[in-house]
């Protein structure tokens, strides 16, 4: 029987992590949050704000925060990751001596590590020498500042073990934050990371001024793109028409507030991949994913053609005008 942990750790403060420790301190957890600036850690504690990230946003009086890593991980029965999936491993090695040998991790990322191709949940695994069973992986429709207004929503939690998901899940539900659970960890993290390119491309057809149809193209045939990819690393199909994917699809696809998305609409307004990242204040996940996640698909000859596109745009070899939800004309007729 799956028990509600009292004692969860957050490493990351920014606009997730924090938001995120408010959801786990709404549900009734005591929360230490690692910000790695300790004039951000003194803001949370004294004021109950992260301005920078939250704007307008009340932070609860229960949620603590510091600059020390030790601090924050003692007695942690979880441990929520929220930085930025590049710099996931140097971060865990930096926490890894900190962090309670029975503890479960889990990751809020949607990113894919460059040169290894490794999944979050594969790369905490790695670092911190643990199983499956102390694993687990938060996802779904989740923009952290309607969130953090205490809109509600719902999110899935994926761990191998069930019993692992459903005490993650127990600690990250409150009255406007419900999770679910299920066991396929890969489905699960892959639609977290392939909705983000998705999104990229909506935005590429938000900024050149395209409608509705091309969107509605381009979200559909990127679902099938993203299924495709889950199915042939393991996933399974229903994880994708469910929250992690399809719904989180939608969220990041339709939301201003969605960094990916608002990536998208720069490059689609002629703006250079390089001006985007200059521009870009927080992360944009699918900026950096987007090459291991076509060489994940060489690998497996998926076939990922909304993809492909983004990544021609970003290195400037397609017109942002060109966008559409197909490659060429010229093959035979597919099956949808
Ligand atoms: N913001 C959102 O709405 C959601 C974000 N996520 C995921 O959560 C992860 C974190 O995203 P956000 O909190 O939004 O990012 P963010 O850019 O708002 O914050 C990143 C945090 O990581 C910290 N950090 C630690 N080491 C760092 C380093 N070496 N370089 C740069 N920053 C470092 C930063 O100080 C900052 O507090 C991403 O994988 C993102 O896809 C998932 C769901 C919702
Ligand atoms: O993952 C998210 C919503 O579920 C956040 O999307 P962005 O990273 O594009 O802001």
């Amino acid at each position: 029987m799956p028990v509600r942990p009292t004692r969860v750790a957050v490493l990351g403060a920014g606009s997730w992590g924090t938001t995120f420790s408010k959801v786990l301190a709404d549900g009734g957890a005591s929360v230490m949050l690692w910000a790695r600036r300790p004039e951000l850690a003194h803001e949370i504690n004294t004021g109950h704000r992260n301005s920078d990230y939250l704007p307008g946003i009340n932070l609860p009086a229960a949620l603590r925060a510091d600059s020390r890593l030790g601090a924050v991980l003692e007695g942690a029965e979880l441990v929520f990751v929220a930085v930025p999936s590049q710099t996931l491993r140097a971060n865990l090695t930096a926490a890894a001596s900190s962090i309670p040998s029975d503890a479960i991790v889990v990751s809020l990322m949607k990113g894919i590590e460059q040169g290894t191709l490794k999944r979050m949940s594969e790369v905490i695994g790695e670092e911190l020498g643990i199983g499956g069973a102390q694993i687990a992986v938060a996802s779904g429709p989740n923009l952290a500042l309607e969130i953090a207004k205490q809109w509600p929503t719902a999110a899935v939690i994926a761990s191998d073990d069930l019993v692992t998901a459903q005490t993650v899940a127990l600690a990250a539900t409150n009255k406007y934050f419900r999770s679910f659970v299920n066991t396929d960890v890969i489905g699960t993290e892959i639609g977290g990371v392939l909705k983000n390119i998705v999104a990229v491309a909506i935005g590429i057809v938000d900024g050149v001024g395209y409608g509705e149809n091309t969107k509605a193209s381009i979200l559909t045939r990127g679902l099938a793109e993203m299924t495709d990819f889950a199915v042939a690393y393991g996933g399974r199909p229903e994880t994708l028409s469910g929250l992690a994917g399809l719904g989180d699809l939608i969220a990041t696809s339709e939301s201003s507030l969605s960094r990916n998305n608002t990536a998208g609409r720069l490059l689609g307004q002629g703006y250079s991949f390089g001006d985007v990242v200059a521009t870009m204040k927080q992360t944009a996940e699918g900026l950096a994913s987007i090459a291991p996640v076509l060489e994940l698909a060489a690998a497996r000859g998926v076939s990922m053609p909304i993809a492909l596109q983004v990544a021609q745009v970003l290195d400037g070899t397609l017109d942002p005008r060109d966008i559409a939800p197909h490659l060429t004309t010229d093959d035979l007729p597919q099956g949808e």
